[in-house]
Formats: structure tokens, C-alpha cells, sequence
């Protein structure tokens, strides 16, 4: 039975999972394990991949409507025999065959995300209802990447598990947050009602290479900024704190976390947290001092501060992260200097 890291009360069941068909369990049945990673092609998706398809046991199909993402950050692998890519949309039902799923697909950044947000809600309801009826049919392990948003503007600090969070239900960010919400509680209640193993992350912000340009997340702006001779923009009030994850760090535990046999909601993140301000002087030091850095306005209902407690996660899946915020930038930075055509003087 999966153990449930959530805050004490026992929200997990005693139910049997579904049956995988009959032949998953013959003797002479290839052994390989599916995995489905929807999201796929997007910046933490493409990363996962790469690790998954370092097992010689892995199969792995990606499904992405490309909206975020791109075929770009998968192109390594398109043509490998134990790789297959399908555009297709999750609010639209999926019929495959897999063992595992990493249920990732949903657009990150709040321009994305707040761009269309009844699809963001349909992304996060409609599509989480179609991978859990896909579990339950084949009877896989989901795992869903949830958000630290899911904590809303946090009224406790740092946030651990058991807070259930301060989200405006109204907001221009509720299409993301409360969308997150619910499928976490679809995560649950097919868990509870139909016995489907699941597992739930709640990734705090994570950075590297293969992040959009134009992302608009703050630390891909800043990158891109500094790269390009622009002022760094810092959104007010700039005493704004985030804690930021390196994307090999968080692949790992994703995987850790789909593995072990907790269901969770586990925070995955790096407790490392810094202003807004202390970010852009950050990024000002180490990729070009001439640099300006501005205040410029903020968008409605932002977080004033966040840092994962992951107590859980070093306890329940012996992780932790391993990058620091300065060893990651240059990373970053040469991805992107590649990628915006600037080599370093
Ligand atoms: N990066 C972070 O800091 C962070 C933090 C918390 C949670 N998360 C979660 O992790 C997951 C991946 O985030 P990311 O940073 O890689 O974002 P991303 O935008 O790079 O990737 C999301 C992927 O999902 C695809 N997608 C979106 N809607 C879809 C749909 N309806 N059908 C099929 N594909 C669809 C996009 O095209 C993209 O490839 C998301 O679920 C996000 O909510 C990310
Ligand atoms: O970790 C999470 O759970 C969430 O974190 C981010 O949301 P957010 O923290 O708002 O991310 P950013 O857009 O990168 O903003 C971070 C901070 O930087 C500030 N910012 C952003 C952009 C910019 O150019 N300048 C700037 O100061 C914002 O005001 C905000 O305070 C992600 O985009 C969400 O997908 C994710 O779920």
C-alpha cells in the first residue's frame, strides 16, 4: 500500500490497484517497461526523458500538444526504437498501453498559463480526468507533476505538506493554482474510490537549460536579459522571495519519487531562497556586470514568498538537491547563449 506524506491523516487505501493485462505478467512478454510522459516536450518533460531513456529497459512515448514545448528538445532521441512522439492533446482521451505515467503536461509559466485559461483549466481537469481513467484501464502508476501554487500567497513559511495553502479562487493565476488543486483531489479520489497507485509532486521553481527564451519566468528573463545588453526587470516589490531547483536535481526526484512507495504530496525543490532583488544582482555579477537592473510593475496575486521545507523528501525518498543556484546559472547561460546566437566576450 502506498504511504501518504501528506499531513498525518491516512488519505490512502487498501484497495488493490487495477490488473495490468494478462500478458504483462507471461513469462516470454518483453520486459520492457512503458512509460508515458505527457508534457513531454517541454522543458522538465524533455529532461525526464533523457534520464528514462538512459535505462535500457525503457520504453518511452511522449504525447505534447506543443504548445510550450518542442520537438527541438526531443530531437535526440526521434527515430530510437524504444522512443515514440505523438501530438496529441490530453483534454482529448488516450488510448495506449503503459506501465508508468508522468503526467507533466500543462503550461508552467503564468504568460502561458494565464494566456488561455479555460484550456488551462481543461489541461489541468479534463486532462488529469483523462490520464487517471487511462491508469485505471492498464492499471499504471501516475505520478503528476503538481506546484507549489497549490500553497497560493503562503500565510506559513517555509511551506511543508500539511499547509493547505492561502490561493485566491478568483484570480487571474486560479486557472493554474486551483486547477492544480483539483487534480491533485482527482489523484486522490481515484486512488481512494478505484485503488489507482498514484504519486504527487509539488515542484517548487525549477531553472536550466532547454527553458524558453521568451518563457517569462524570471530566471530565463534575467538570463536572456543580461545576454542581450537589456536591464534586468525586477517586478515589484523586488523583496519577493523565490527557492530555485536545478533540472537535473528535480528529474531525480521525480524519479525517486515515482519508485518509491510513498503516493505523497512530496515537495520537490531546492530550500535555497532569494529576493527578486538578490536574483538580479545574482545574474548581474556572474554573466554581464554592465548590466542595468529596473523595477517595473507586478501582475496580481503574486506569491510575496516561497521555500519548500523538504523534510519529507530527504526522510521518504532519501533526496535531496545537489546543485546550487550558482553552480546551475552558467549552465543555463550557455544554453542560452547558444541558443541566442551571443558567445561569452
Ligand atoms: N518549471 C517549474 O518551475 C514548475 C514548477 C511547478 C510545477 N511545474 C509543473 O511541471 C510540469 C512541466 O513544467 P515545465 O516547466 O516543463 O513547463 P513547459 O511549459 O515547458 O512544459 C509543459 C508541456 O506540456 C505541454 N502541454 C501543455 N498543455 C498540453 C495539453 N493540453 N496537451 C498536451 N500537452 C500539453 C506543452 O506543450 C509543454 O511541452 C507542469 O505540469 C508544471 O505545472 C513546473
Ligand atoms: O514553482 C512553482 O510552483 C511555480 O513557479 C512559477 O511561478 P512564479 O514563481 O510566479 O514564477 P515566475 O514567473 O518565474 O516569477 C517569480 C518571481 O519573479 C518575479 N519576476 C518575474 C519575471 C521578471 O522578469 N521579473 C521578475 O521580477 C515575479 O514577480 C515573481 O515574484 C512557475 O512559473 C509555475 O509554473 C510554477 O508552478
Amino acid at each position: 500500500m502506498a504511504k501518504d506524506a501528506s499531513n498525518g491523516q491516512n488519505h490512502v487505501t487498501t484497495k488493490p490497484p487495477p490488473e495490468p493485462s494478462p500478458l504483462r505478467k507471461a513469462k516470454f512478454f518483453q520486459a520492457n517497461m512503458r512509460i508515458l510522459v505527457t508534457g513531454g516536450a517541454g522543458f522538465i518533460g524533455s529532461h525526464l526523458v533523457d534520464k528514462l531513456m538512459q535505462n535500457e529497459k525503457n520504453e518511452v512515448i511522449v504525447v505534447d500538444n506543443y504548445f510550450t514545448g518542442s520537438k527541438d528538445n526531443l530531437s535526440q532521441w526521434i527515430g530510437h526504437p524504444r522512443f515514440e512522439l505523438k501530438r496529441h492533446d490530453i483534454t482529448e482521451p488516450l488510448l495506449i498501453e503503459v506501465d508508468q505515467i508522468y503526467h507533466l503536461a500543462c503550461p508552467a509559466s503564468p504568460i502561458f498559463y494565464k494566456y488561455n485559461p479555460v484550456k488551462t483549466i481543461k489541461t489541468n481537469v479534463i486532462g488529469t480526468l483523462n490520464m487517471l481513467g487511462l491508469a485505471k484501464r492498464v492499471g499504471a502508476r501516475i505520478l503528476l507533476t503538481s506546484t507549489s501554487e497549490v500553497y497560493g500567497d503562503p500565510l506559513v513559511h517555509p511551506q511543508d505538506e500539511t499547509y493547505w495553502g492561502n490561493v485566491n479562487p478568483i484570480g487571474v493565476r486560479s486557472c493554474y493554482d486551483e486547477g492544480k488543486r483539483v487534480a491533485e483531489t482527482l489523484m486522490f479520489d481515484y486512488h481512494r474510490q478505484h485503488g489507482i497507485e498514484i504519486r504527487i509532486a509539488r515542484i517548487f521553481n525549477t531553472y536550466g537549460p532547454r527553458m524558453n527564451i521568451d518563457d517569462g519566468r524570471v530566471v530565463s528573463n534575467f538570463i536572456a536579459q543580461a545576454i542581450r545588453d537589456e536591464p534586468l526587470t525586477v517586478q515589484l516589490p523586488g523583496t519577493q522571495t523565490r527557492s530555485f531547483c536545478y533540472v537535473s536535481d528535480m528529474v531525480d526526484g521525480l524519479i525517486r519519487l515515482m519508485e518509491g512507495d510513498n503516493a505523497g504530496p512530496i515537495n520537490i525543490g531546492n530550500p535555497g531562497e532569494f529576493t527578486m532583488l538578490e536574483l538580479a544582482e545574482t545574474v548581474k555579477e556572474m554573466i554581464n556586470p554592465a548590466v542595468k537592473i529596473i523595477t517595473v510593475e507586478n501582475t496580481p496575486d503574486d506569491p510575496r514568498q516561497r521555500k519548500p521545507d523538504i523534510t519529507k523528501a530527504k526522510e521518504l525518498l532519501g533526496w535531496e538537491p545537489k546543485v546550487k543556484l550558482r553552480d546551475g546559472l552558467p549552465l543555463m547561460e550557455d544554453d542560452f547563449r547558444k541558443r541566442i546566437g551571443i558567445p561569452r566576450k
